[in-house]
């Protein structure tokens, strides 16, 4: 039932709820009433709290859930399903306050404009949709996967040091690498891995996982390189 159906219904409700009202209140107006509280406001205090409940389970839940839902969608990357550049920002900023022990790490596709100029955008948009779904295949539930923009994407790892960041960072570049895609062939991307020093901004952090990141494409790609501690 789409809002508007919903509050025809409320407002059909509370009318329904106000004749039965006016009907108490009526049959409650008596000589013999036994109770302290008078009828007719008990009989308001009961069309109150009726009025409430209806309003609540049909207006303001679902406008509470649509709205949510639009957030959802807008902090959202619709090609990969991942998280945009906005959301992931967000969720770091907001896990730097509530755990110490946190990494960073940057993916960016290798030679991807190659990818879009052999086989086409429409193959490069499927190898954008099928590196997310390995990278997604290899996470833990904790991790977050962010679409930064472009080809590149980011994963956040509460509670992993750098060592253990590492790690992660070779299976999903195992993961990457280790079967063809469709069209495309095979597929590798380089690797920045930042441990959060626990003082910097996000934006601090996130630059260092980037410098990483570019280090390892001057290497020569396909490799994961790390960020040591910000001097
Ligand atoms: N298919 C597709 N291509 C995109 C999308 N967003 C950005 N691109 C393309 O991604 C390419 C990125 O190219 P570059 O920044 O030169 O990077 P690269 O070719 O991967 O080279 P290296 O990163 O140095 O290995 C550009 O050609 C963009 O047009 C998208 O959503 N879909």
């Amino acid at each position: 039932m789409n809002l508007r159906a919903r509050i025809d219904l409320a407002v059909a409700l509370a009318a329904v709820v106000a004749s039965v009202g006016l009907g108490l209140l009526t049959w409650m107006d008596r000589e013999d009433w036994p109770l302290h509280l008078p009828p007719r406001v008990l009989a308001l205090l009961l069309i109150f709290l009726l009025l409430d409940r209806a309003l609540h389970r049909l207006v303001r839940r679902p406008a509470r859930e649509h709205s949510q839902a639009l957030r959802r969608l807008a902090l959202q990357d619709s090609l990969t399903g991942a998280v945009n550049r906005r959301g992931f920002m967000d969720r770091l900023a907001q896990v730097q306050h509530q755990q110490a022990l946190l990494s960073l790490v940057m993916i960016d596709i290798d030679h991807f404009k190659c990818i879009n100029d052999r086989h086409g955008h429409a193959a490069g948009d499927g190898v954008l949709r099928e590196v997310a779904a390995r990278l997604r295949r290899q996470m833990r539930c904790a991790d977050l996967l962010g679409r930064m923009g472009g080809e590149e994407f980011a994963l956040l790892l509460p509670a992993t040091d750098l060592a253990g960041a590492q790690t992660q960072a070779e299976l999903a570049r195992q993961a990457l690498r280790r079967e063809p895609m469709a069209i495309a062939g095979t597929v590798t991307a380089s690797f920045g891995v930042a441990q959060w020093d626990g003082s910097e901004s996000a934006a601090d952090w996130l630059h260092r996982a980037d410098l990483a990141l570019y280090e390892a494409k001057r290497r020569g790609r396909d490799q994961v390189s790390l960020s040591g501690a910000r001097t």
